[in-house]
């Protein structure tokens, strides 16, 4: 499989297919071949090869040797592409270049994320390329966990910060971190971050940085929000574009199935219900499948709903507390569920091996939504289907929202 991903990759790389890297002066640094090419401490090539990745992604080779050089960024290319490795391991590389972090220091380098979901896998990503260095410290700042044990963790210090936005504006104003030595900013998925409300939190990080720094925005979509935020926080920006940004991955086959409000959830039930049957035939796993709802209610009476028919599901969304999402998420990521009915709370970033469909029970609101959405099957050139359930109310938006249907 990682072989697949490194090969296909490879040839895309070769082909330069899709690639836009702007402005032409100054110029960008050239893209990498290998992670080789990065001249990267050796604990972090030595965590690479732990985690099998054999050969950079087309947007890792464009962004990451942009991130080594110093040089803001916008980050662009389609979901499950590998942008979190893209900006992770140019962070770690960053960090060991400074001096080190003392007790009572702020971090080094911070990272912003929507939801707590992704800023876990995100801390993951980071704990796993930064494993074999010693001491080297990554803490997660989000809501809905113990606020004294991330206090004392701060304060002790450590090199990078993985947080949602407002548990860590919390960390600030009671003085437990401080950014004094960030030089290395990513917002990820920041358009997502406005639209939940988190523009002030953002604002009152990005005003207060030291002078020197760089930040890196990433995103699968390029909303006018995104063009905006880079327009008052990248100074002379490295923009890189891998293939149709802002379009659903061309991984995953897209069904659209005209029902009516009334009919959607027995129709969910029957779909997954001869899927279930066929799988059993053909003695296989049950493909994981991801179900989003617009609302947190809705979620919990499909869930119900699917359970009842003996179907293994769970629900996540933002109304149920930290340790039901967290297990939500653990079962569903490593069984024994598979089916996981979930709101937005899941469409962004979160990488689950093996996620074969996603059902669109409700429409969302926008186009971005709907490519990050699909996006959470089809990833790391694998394939995969999704199956969006729309009704004669979601006619108009279909044809001017959804314009690549
Ligand atoms: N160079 C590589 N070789 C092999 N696998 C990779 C490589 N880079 C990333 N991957 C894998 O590809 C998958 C998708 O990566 P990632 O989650 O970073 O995608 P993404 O672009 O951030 O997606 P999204 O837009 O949905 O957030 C992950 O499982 C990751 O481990």
């Amino acid at each position: 499989m990682t072989f697949l991903v490194a090969r296909i990759e490879e040839v895309r790389l070769r082909l330069n297919v899709d690639v836009t890297v702007t402005p032409d002066s100054p110029p960008a640094p050239a893209p990498i071949e290998s992670f080789t090419d990065m001249c990267l401490n050796s604990s972090i090539m030595k965590d690479i090869a732990i985690h099998e990745y054999t050969t950079p992604t087309s947007i890792q080779a464009q962004a990451m040797p942009v991130a080594l050089s110093g040089r803001d960024l916008l980050g662009c290319a389609e979901t499950g592409s590998g942008k979190t490795a893209a900006f992770t391991i140019p962070m770690i590389q960053h960090c060991i270049a400074q001096s080190p972090v003392r007790r009572g220091d702020g971090p080094l380098a911070l990272v912003l994320a929507p939801t707590r979901e992704l800023a876990q896998q995100i801390e993951k990503e980071v704990k796993a390329f930064s494993q074999s260095l010693e001491s080297f410290k990554t803490a997660i700042v989000v809501g809905g966990t113990n606020i004294s044990d991330q206090r004392s963790e701060l304060r002790a210090g450590v090199e990078i910060v993985v947080a949602t936005p407002g548990r860590f504006i919390d960390h600030l104003q009671q003085g437990n971190t401080s950014l004094t030595r960030i030089s290395y900013v990513v917002l990820d998925e920041a358009d997502r971050m406005l639209d939940m409300g988190f523009e002030p939190q953002i604002r009152e990080v990005m005003h207060n940085l030291p002078e020197k720094h760089q930040t890196l925005l990433f995103s699968a979509t390029m909303p006018v929000e995104i063009e905006a935020l880079a327009q008052e926080y990248l100074t002379n920006p490295v923009q890189v574009k891998v293939g149709k940004v802002s379009s659903p991955t061309e991984n995953v086959s897209q069904n659209l199935e005209k029902i009516t409000e009334n009919e959607k959830i027995d129709r969910l039930l029957s779909l997954l219900v001869e899927e279930a049957a066929l799988a059993e035939k053909l003695g296989h796993p049950f493909p994981l499948t991801i179900v989003f709802v617009e609302r947190k209610t809705r979620c919990d009476e499909v869930a119900e709903a699917l359970v009842a028919q003996g179907l293994k599901a769970v629900a996540l969304h933002g109304g149920r507390t930290q340790s039901e999402r967290e297990g939500a998420l653990r079962d569903f990521r490593h069984g024994p569920t598979n089916i996981l009915v979930a709101t937005d709370v899941a469409s962004r970033g979160l990488d689950v091996t093996g996620v074969a469909h996603v059902v669109n029970l409700d429409l969302p609101k926008t186009m971005e939504d709907y490519v990050h959405r699909i996006g959470r099957t089809g990833r790391a050139g694998s394939t995969g289907r999704a199956t969006s359930f729309f009704t004669d109310r979601d006619m108009v938006s279909l044809l001017s929202t959804f314009s690549f249907f």
